[in-house]
């Protein structure tokens, strides 16, 4: 069980908190989904939950271990929007073992074939993905470092209808191995894969009702 107990943050050079006493619980193996428009908070909340932002106030656990940010920097995978911005590798290869060169080629091609990127040749460049495809990588750079959770920013964003449908199957797929935490500002197509649903409105967190989500 993963578990946000009064979680706020409140940097220096904000008027007033981005995130306003959150609690939420998300289950071993359950995708949950967090809905906000824009400037609501969810980047910041997954750079929180990832580590990177060190919270004000509150806990982050998992298994009922309170973990520190340095923890959740080693457990939590996280796949900014827009990742293949971020790619640095000149190969597939480079980009997997970006900070893990001990990698082994075995290992990497096992959690491509996991994202459905199997058959594509290790030493060619991510630049030459497909937009889709460059998604897959970005998940499986996060999942051969074998996370404990998941955590992914808009990741069908800018992508056209079919590959969008393509990746939410294999979000739905990921989540029996992962416990997978998304957030979008277009719940549309990701909710049919959620089994828990919040909003977030200005920073603070608004539970969506269980018949909500079990009647999609
Ligand atoms: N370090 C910071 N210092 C001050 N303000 C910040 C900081 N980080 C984020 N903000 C502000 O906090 C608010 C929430 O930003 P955030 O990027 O988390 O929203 P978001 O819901 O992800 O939006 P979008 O969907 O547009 O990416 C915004 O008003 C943003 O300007």
């Amino acid at each position: 069980m993963f578990r946000v107990q009064n979680l706020s943050y409140h940097p220096a050079a904000a008027s007033q908190p981005i995130l306003k006493d959150l609690s939420f619980q998300l289950g071993l193996n359950q995708l949950g989904l967090i809905v906000g428009k824009s400037g609501a908070g969810k980047s910041t909340l997954l750079e929180v939950l990832a580590g990177l932002a060190r919270p004000t106030q509150g806990q982050i656990s998992w298994e009922g271990v309170t973990l520190l940010p340095t923890q959740l920097r080693g457990m939590a995978g996280l796949v900014f929007q827009f990742p293949e911005r971020h790619f640095c590798g000149l190969t597939l290869l480079d980009e997997m073992r970006f900070g893990h060169p001990e990698l082994r080629e075995k290992e990497i091609e096992n959690v491509l074939k996991q994202v459905g990127l199997e058959g594509i040749p290790l030493r060619s460049s991510p630049n030459h993905l497909s937009g889709g495809q460059q998604r897959r990588l970005a998940l499986a750079v996060q999942l051969i470092r074998g996370p404990f959770l998941l955590l992914l920013d808009e990741p069908t964003a800018g992508l056209d209808w079919s590959v969008r449908r393509q990746l939410i199957e294999l979000l739905a797929r990921l989540k029996s191995t992962w416990t997978v935490l998304v957030v979008s500002h277009d719940p549309e197509e990701l909710a049919q894969i959620a089994d828990v649903q919040w909003t977030l409105q200005a920073g603070s967190l608004l539970s969506v009702p269980a018949d909500v989500v079990a009647h999609r």
